[in-house]
């Protein structure tokens, strides 16, 4: 039986790259963790220790650092897409591009014109495709955390030998949250402002949504953002449940109605859903 060279592809992760447009005293600045990866006729620099194919990955981060000066960041998704096709259309070996692009965000403090702060632990992601099929784009963000203090139940589930968890009308729920979207088309001019309506639905629905369980808040939440923007197509929902626990107190001789949890990190529920369209309109 015969061995040979599978699927590979290479690049360079997590290039920090930070911008300041200070054309003006009232100074924008953008953030990014920039991850390339390239595929294409590279065989040869595994089986033949052959470079000629192959563009440095230090080549790949200098591009990164160049790209971001000249033209600049527009966003997440136009400096992917521009990485992303330069590598395809100008290196002749690389035949698809992936680039993924973190961001993360600064807000003014006190609307200073050069002081900021980290919005966190949220953070804007984005990947950004070129190849054969032509672009695709996938906006998202991760680690947004959220929480309702009510307006959260859990009740009516499947009971075996096994259930111990007593069914709940009022609970907490929290989350931090992974989303992502894809877009029915990469040429789109309006990437922060898409960004900002679907991270807004997201959080609008968790909060306003009485949930009858994770399950549902998050199929509320796809679908707004697939009702607020027909050029989004699906949406992926990753959030792990941050169980908040009532503690007894009554070894205390005390009441708890719903003000003392234990928040635990582990065992969690995980809940994943993809929301999408169904091809016979709405
Ligand atoms: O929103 C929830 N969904 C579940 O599937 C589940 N399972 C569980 O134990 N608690 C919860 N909460």
């Amino acid at each position: 039986m015969g061995i040979r060279l599978g699927a590979n592809h290479y690049g360079k992760a997590e290039t920090r790259v930070f911008r300041i447009v200070r054309d003006t005293a009232r100074h924008v600045v953008r953030d990014l963790n920039v991850s390339t990866s390239l595929w294409g006729d590279f065989a040869d620099a595994h089986v033949a220790g052959d470079q000629a194919h192959v563009l440095p990955t230090d080549t790949q981060k200098n591009t990164v650092f160049a790209f971001a000066k000249q033209p600049g960041i527009g966003s997440p998704e136009e400096f992917g897409l521009l990485l992303a096709r330069h590598f395809v259309d100008d290196v002749a070996p690389v035949a698809r591009a992936e680039v993924r692009v973190e961001e993360f965000t600064w807000e003014r403090i006190d609307d200073h014109d050069h002081g900021f702060r980290r919005r966190g632990p949220e953070v804007r992601t984005c990947t950004a495709t070129v190849g054969d099929g032509g672009a695709e784009v996938v906006s998202g963000v991760r680690d947004l955390v959220v929480l309702k203090s009510t307006g959260s139940e859990f009740a009516g589930f499947l009971v075996d030998g096994f259930t111990t968890l007593a069914p709940t009308r009022d609970r907490v729920l929290a989350t931090s949250l992974t989303a992502r979207w894809t877009h029915e088309t990469a040429d789109r001019a309006d990437w922060d402002a898409s960004y900002a309506a679907a991270r807004d639905a997201l959080l609008e629905r968790f909060t306003a949504v009485h949930s009858l369980a994770l399950q549902q808040s998050l199929w509320e939440m796809g679908r707004a953002v697939l009702s607020g923007d027909d050029r989004i197509a699906s949406v992926d929902l990753v959030a792990p449940n941050i169980h908040h626990i009532g503690v007894d107190l009554a070894p205390f001789g005390l009441e708890n109605p719903g003000e003392v949890f234990h928040v635990t990190d582990r065992p969690y529920g995980l809940i994943e859903v993809t929301v999408e369209r169904d091809g016979e309109g709405g």
